[in-house]
This record gives structure tokens, C-alpha cells and sequence, in this order.
């Protein structure tokens, strides 16, 4: 079905004249700002922070200016069609919500509110492992929506084994890994705030919803919170793991497994290898290796190394329609936003998420138009040009 996002463009100005006007601002890259006055500084600076001197959330950013659409004329891109179709999710575009944990930390609304929002708009919500409210809370708010599931990937294999299970009976149908953040990184932010979400025990929805976690207790979670709270972070945090795990993940889910966090080609084609359906090439928004390489910038390599051998994902630092349009032109089946709609959330709750996707995919279809590319597959390298 093709969608016409653009049309959103006139649907504000219409509201205008009635008075109404966006719930926030139309441009992604201005939400930092609005959210800073919105937001106490602990909740603030877990979303828009980043690992140590921020270098590398910064080059995300400057990776997509490095790249140029080159605009083609009378192309007949009056109708776009933006729709496609990744790891069998059909999507009205190339976009899912980034797994992002502990939302209840800006809004009340949190998971259910975000989730809601991306059905409303037929984009996948990819729930995290760190989320504040309950696997099947948030599958009940996503409603006909499609659903992905991230995995934190805890030690514990029986408590592993019963999240997996319970995601896959409320309908999540595609596992994302993320292999990225098996510790948290150095923080300033976060530190200096003495800000650390899981440790208010606000991202132990799915935790404190699974009987075989719970199991492991010898007080519940509601006798004893601070014992069940370390417990959760010991079993997800400090401890990496290696290739030869993955057939676990396997054995315990029947439909695709995507690696998230992957920034090399050799390890691009080890998860190839390891028969995994995806990868997501993601350095987490620039939260976890500081002066780490843009993720953009390894993009082109790592889709030359896998080829069509599995479906690659991209993410960190898509703020506009170009950005998305020039990761797909790169080799991206799809891209995942993190930030931008976190930000709605902080601002208008459910209608704030829905504002912020619907202004992403109304730029990238003006966009798309504009430049003469009809569909996904329009956009390929010849697109660009280096600035
Ligand atoms: C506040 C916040 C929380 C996040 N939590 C998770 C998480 O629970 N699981 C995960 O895989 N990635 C998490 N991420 C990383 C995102 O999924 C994504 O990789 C990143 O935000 C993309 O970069 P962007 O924010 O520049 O779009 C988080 C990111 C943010 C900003
Ligand atoms: O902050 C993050 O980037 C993240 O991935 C996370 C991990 C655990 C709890 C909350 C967020």
C-alpha cells in the first residue's frame, strides 16, 4: 500500500489555521533543545548523552553531511512508494522505533505510549529488554502493529530461555541481539548526575514480570527490591559473550535473529557465517565506544562484505528524511531512530512519538519526490555524491 507521508505537510498547515499547531517541533534535530527545558537533568542527559567526550555521537552527525543527494528532474516521482518489506515485517517505510529502555524516566506514558504510537503509523516497535513495563503490557499496546523483541542477553540460559518464550507467545516476531553494550560505558553525563535508571529499578518491567526470575529469588522483588535490582543488572551486565553462544538463541527462537552493535566487516560476515537473517550496523547512538569510527561511515564496507546474504539495518544519527534516504542509498534496508521520538515521548506523550515519526516520514517522501527517486530501490549509490 503506498502512503502518502508528504500529505502530512498540508494536515499541519490546515490545523494552523484552526490554531493548532505541532505538539513539538517538525525538525528532529531541534528536540535536544526543547527537551533540555522539559526534562530534569538526570532524565535529560540519560537520553541525549553519550560515551565520554561525546566524539562519537558527534561524528554519527557529521558522516551524513559528508554525503549529497543529487536532485533528478522529471523522474514522474509524483507518487512514491515507500513501503518494503524486511526479515517478512511488511513496513509502509524504512523505518522502526530503536529499542530504547526505562522510558517511564520521561513520560508516564512510557513503553505503551511509544508502542501505541508506531502502530498507529505501521512502523515496527522494537521493545527493549530494559523496558519499564511487561512484555505482553506492551504487545497489548501495539495492538495489530508489528513487533520486534531486543534482547539483553542475560547469563542465566533458564531465565534466558523463559523472556524468549514469553516475547514470542505476545506475538514479537523478529529477535534483535544487542551485542554493543554488555557493560555500560564511561558515562560523564550519567556519572556526574549520579544517574542511573536501572538503579531506581524503573527498567525491570520484564524482569519482575517473569516467573523463572523470580523464581531464582529467595524474597520477591516487592520484600526485597534492591536484592532483585542487582540481581537483574549482574545477570545482563559485566559480562560478554563469544560467537559460539549464539546457537543457544537459536535453539529458543523460531523466527529471524538480527545482531545489533555490528561496525566491522569481519564481523558482519561472522554473524553471515553464524546463519544469522541481520545485522543492525549501530554503534548504540554513540553511547558506548567513544572516539569510535561514525556509523555511517562503515555502512558501504560492511554491505559490500555481506552482500545479500542477510538483511542489513542501520542506525545512529538519523535525525531528517535525507539522512534516512542516504543510509538507504548506502546499502541500509532500513533504518532504526533512537533520540528523535524519545523526545516526543518526553513532550506529548503518545501524540508527541506520532508527531516526530510522522514529520521523519513526510521529509523523507518530499525528499525521495524532490529528488526524483520513486521507490526504495531508486536509491542507490549513484544518488550521492561526496560533499
Ligand atoms: C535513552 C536511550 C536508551 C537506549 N536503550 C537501548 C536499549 O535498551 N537497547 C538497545 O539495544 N539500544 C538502546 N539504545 C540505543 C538505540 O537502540 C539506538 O541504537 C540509538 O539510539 C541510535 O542512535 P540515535 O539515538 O542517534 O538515533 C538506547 C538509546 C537511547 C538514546
Ligand atoms: O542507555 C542505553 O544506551 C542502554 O542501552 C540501556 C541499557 C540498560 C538500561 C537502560 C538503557
Amino acid at each position: 500500500m503506498t502512503e502518502r507521508f508528504g500529505g502530512y505537510q498540508n494536515e499541519i498547515y490546515l490545523q494552523g489555521l484552526g490554531g493548532t499547531f505541532p505538539p513539538c517541533s517538525t525538525d528532529a534535530t531541534k528536540l535536544e533543545e526543547s527537551a533540555r527545558e522539559i526534562l530534569e537533568p538526570g532524565p535529560f542527559w540519560y537520553v541525549a548523552g553519550a560515551a565520554g567526550s561525546g566524539a562519537t555521537a558527534r561524528a554519527n552527525r557529521e558522516a551524513f553531511d559528508r554525503w549529497r543527494l543529487v536532485p533528478r528532474m522529471l523522474t514522474g516521482a509524483t507518487e512514491r512508494d515507500l513501503s518494503t518489506t524486511v526479515l517478512g515485517t511488511p513496513m509502509p517505510a524504512p523505518v522502526l522505533l530503536a529499542p530504547v529502555g526505562v522510558q517511564s524516566i520521561v513520560h508516564e506514558g512510557a513503553e505503551p505510549a511509544a508502542a501505541r504510537a508506531a502502530a498507529s503509523v505501521g512502523l515496527p516497535y522494537v521493545m527493549s529488554t530494559a523496558s519499564s513495563t511487561s512484555i505482553e503490557d506492551v504487545a497489548a499496546a501495539s495492538g495489530e502493529g508489528p513487533r520486534w523483541f531486543q534482547l539483553y542477553w542475560p547469563t542465566d540460559n533458564d531465565v534466558c530461555a523463559s523472556i524468549l518464550a514469553r516475547a514470542k507467545a505476545a506475538g514479537f516476531t523478529t529477535l534483535v541481539v544487542t551485542l554493543d553494550t554488555w557493560t555500560l560505558a564511561w558515562r560523564p553525563n550519567d556519572l556526574d548526575h549520579a544517574y542511573l535508571p536501572f538503579i531506581k529499578g524503573e527498567g525491570l518491567g520484564v524482569p519482575l514480570s517473569d516467573p523463572v526470575f523470580r523464581g531464582l529469588l529467595e524474597k520477591t522483588p516487592e520484600e526485597d527490591a534492591p536484592t532483585a535490582i542487582l540481581r537483574w543488572i549482574s545477570m545482563i551486565t559485566g559480562t560478554d559473550s563469544t560467537w559460539d553462544r549464539l546457537p543457544f538463541l537459536r535453539e529458543h527462537w523460531d523466527g529471524p535473529i538480527v545482531l545489533k552493535g555490528i561496525q566491522h566487516p569481519d564481523d558482519a560476515r561472522r554473524a553471515v557465517e553464524a546463519g544469522m537473517d541481520g545485522i543492525v550496523v549501530s554503534n548504540h547512538g554513540g553511547r558506548q565506544v567513544d572516539g569510535a569510527v561514525a556509523s555511517l561511515d562503515v555502512l558501504p564496507e560492511i554491505v559490500a562484505a555481506v552482500g545479500d546474504r542477510l538483511e542489513v539495518l542501520f542506525d545512529s544519527g538519523i535525525r531528517t528524511g535525507a539522512d534516512i534516504a542516504k543510509a538507504i542509498a548506502l546499502g541500509a534496508k532500513a533504518v532504526l531512530v533512537g533520540r528523535p521520538w524519545v523526545y516526543g515521548l518526553a513532550h506529548a506523550g503518545e501524540d508527541g512519538v506520532r508527531h516526530v515519526l510522522r514529520s521523519l516520514l513526510a521529509d523523507l517522501d518530499l525528499t525521495m519526490g524532490l529528488s526524483g527517486h520513486r521507490t526504495l530501490a531508486d536509491l542507490t549509490p549513484a544518488s550521492l555524491r561526496h560533499a
